[in-house]
């Protein structure tokens, strides 16, 4: 421990932390198990014995209840139960709104350190007093937020001109933020073994799985450089790339728990007002907003995993071209998921199918990312999905409010019905991933109302399968060369050793085999030939759907063996 930790550690609010500790964690128990008590009762216990009815009947207003309290325990105890509330509240289609709605906003409720707990943690970390290492630092929270709070600050003469940089954002970590976070998941911990034990849970989920996956979330967002480091990724995944901009990080004046950036406040993305005023259509942010979300989960394979409002702006470029008016800035590199080549390449899979409208090739797809437990009969799954393509593929949600409620109920019941008798599970990393698209889905929708997730996901899939398309041609065109070069290769031995017969260097005794070895020669040609023209033939027919004019090339390049071989024979016979 440096001089400077056992500073802070000593003083008397980490004491009282680690005193309320068993509090703490005896409380978030307490709340889960009369929670799950009262689930078990009527969700459970009721229906056994014929009362299904009241489960039903009273359902909603159970949630509203539960969200209220969770609300309540959330904000008195701060640290990861706001996380958690956060993770419930991001409009997570499977949840009900009684409890998404109760839980919006809470992180927005947090209340602040006092700036001398603030300043007393950045000076032990950065060693020196605030004022020796930076011009200024606003006391006054820019916001203040579950783990840290950010304030803004103004770099040294010395440190501007070497950074480029002047306005900066100085984030600093909750003192004694990383006692409540083990405290809190331990208890998570806990909770996660006794979900386990529940069949109805752990028949789709692996709870403790889940809860170390959160974990190993929340304790990476306590290690400042951990996040500097996930901004600079990021940021070179879009290099070059017009429509994105990331803060850059001072490295010098960071530590586990301070954490320095440029400031590149702009216009939050979801103020429409502002957008407007600064002449930026919202509907037209939505679009590129979910294709830059989509390029981090399909291609880049590193995503932000909290891409809520607050942690991105829409910056006006000074002077715009027509083609980038704008930037989408990104902040906040604490949340951060990855997505390996496997199921990335099921993701992409599933974005094709499900934009192509291919109920079956959708079911195949869920199966390969873990969705569905393996060996699953998906034949039911896989009929519900062609009925719901052919039926409301390719509306919005804003165009489902018009349909016939009474069409779209029998439906949803038809297809609940589908869906709750399959074994579903919840794969790992796949927290981040229903996070991550969940929240770009809110993002977009309050960008524009009528936004169609259809509108963006049907060029993006199309682009996927042309450069998947465009992959295909490439493997193909290379195995067409190689097997032309080894067919050009075998005659041009055999007529090597002809042409050696023939002006004497290589004498064969035998004039049949000479012969023979001629006529061999211009077997092998003709076969070679005959053998390319299919190939290039077949290899044109296949890709002219995706590239016409590569296509038509290999077609019309078809003949050319034939011609070739034509030609040789006539100077042979
Ligand atoms: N580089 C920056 N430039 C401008 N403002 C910033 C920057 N970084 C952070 N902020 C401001 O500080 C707020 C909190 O920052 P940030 O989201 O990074 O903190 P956090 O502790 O990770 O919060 P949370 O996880 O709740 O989103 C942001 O919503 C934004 O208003």
């Amino acid at each position: 421990m440096t001089q400077a930790e056992s500073v802070w550690r000593d003083r008397p609010v980490s004491l009282a932390v680690a005193g309320d500790a068993r509090a703490r964690y005896r409380r978030i128990l307490r709340f889960a198990a009369w929670n799950l008590a009262v689930t078990w009762w009527y969700e459970l216990f009721l229906p056994r014995i014929g009362l299904a009815g009241i489960a039903e009947r009273t359902r909603a207003r159970r949630m509203k209840r539960f969200a209220q309290r969770f609300r309540v325990l959330a904000l008195d105890l701060g640290g990861l139960m706001i996380k958690v509330g956060q993770f419930l509240s991001s409009r997570l289609d499977v949840l009900p709104p009684e409890l998404t709605a109760e839980l919006e906003g809470l992180q927005d409720e947090v209340p602040p350190v006092p700036f001398p707990a603030i300043r007393a943690l950045a000076e032990a970390e950065l060693g020196a007093p605030l004022r020796m290492v930076f011009a200024s630092v606003m006391e006054a929270p820019v916001a203040a937020a579950s783990l840290g709070q950010a304030h803004r600050a103004q770099l040294l003469p010395d440190d501007a001109s070497e950074t480029g940089l002047q306005d900066v954002v100085l984030k600093v970590q909750r003192p004694g933020i990383g006692a409540i976070v083990d405290v809190d998941l331990a208890a998570l911990r806990k909770v996660g073994r006794w979900l386990s034990h529940v069949r109805l849970v752990s028949d789709r989920v692996d709870m403790p799985a889940l809860v170390e996956e959160f974990a190993l979330t929340s304790l990476e967002e306590i290690d400042y450089l951990h996040e500097a480091a996930n901004a600079e990724r990021f940021a070179s995944d879009f290099a070059g790339d017009e429509r994105v901009a990331v803060p850059r990080v001072v490295w010098e004046r960071s530590t586990r728990r301070v954490l320095t950036l440029e400031d590149v406040t702009a216009i939050k993305i979801t103020d429409t007002k502002a957008l407007l005023a600064a002449g930026i259509d919202p509907a037209l942010v939505a679009p590129v907003f979910a294709s830059v979300m989509f390029d981090q989960l399909f291609t880049n394979g590193f995503f932000h995993a909290d891409p809520h409002p607050g942690n991105i702006f829409v910056t006006p470029v000074a002077d715009p071209s027509p083609d980038v008016p704008w930037k989408l800035t990104f902040i906040d590199f604490g949340m951060m998921g990855e997505v390996g080549p496997g199921t990335r390449s099921g993701l992409r899979k599933l974005l094709i199918a499900a934009a192509s409208r291919d109920g079956k090739g959708l079911v195949a797809a869920i199966s390969e990312v873990g969705v569905l437990v393996p060996n699953a009969d998906t034949a039911e799954l896989e009929r519900a999905m062609t009925h719901l393509f052919a039926r409301f593929g390719g509306m919005g949600f804003a165009e489902l409010r018009d349909v016939d409620p009474r069409e779209f109920r029998d439906f949803a019941v038809e297809f609940s019905d589908v869906v709750r008798s399959l074994p579903f599970q919840l794969p790992e990393n796949f927290l981040l991933i229903i996070r991550a698209m969940s929240l770009t889905s809110g993002v977009c929708s309050s960008l524009d109302e009528r936004f169609n997730l259809w509108d963006s996901i049907e060029p993006y899939a199309a682009q996927l399968l042309r450069e998947e398309r465009g992959n295909l041609v490439q493997d193909l065109a290379r195995e067409v060369f190689d097997v032309a070069g080894a067919a050009l290769r075998l005659p041009k031995r055999l007529d090597g050793l002809v042409t050696r017969i023939e002006d004497g260097s290589l004498s064969v005794a035998n004039p049949r085999l000479e012969r023979q070895l001629a006529r061999l020669d211009r077997t092998v040609r003709r076969l070679m030939a005959v053998l390319l023209f299919g190939i290039l033939l077949i290899a044109g027919a296949t890709v002219r759907s995706a590239d016409p004019v590569f296509g038509n090339v290999l077609m019309i390049a078809s003949v050319v063996p034939l011609l070739l071989a034509l030609f040789s024979s006539r100077r042979h016979s």
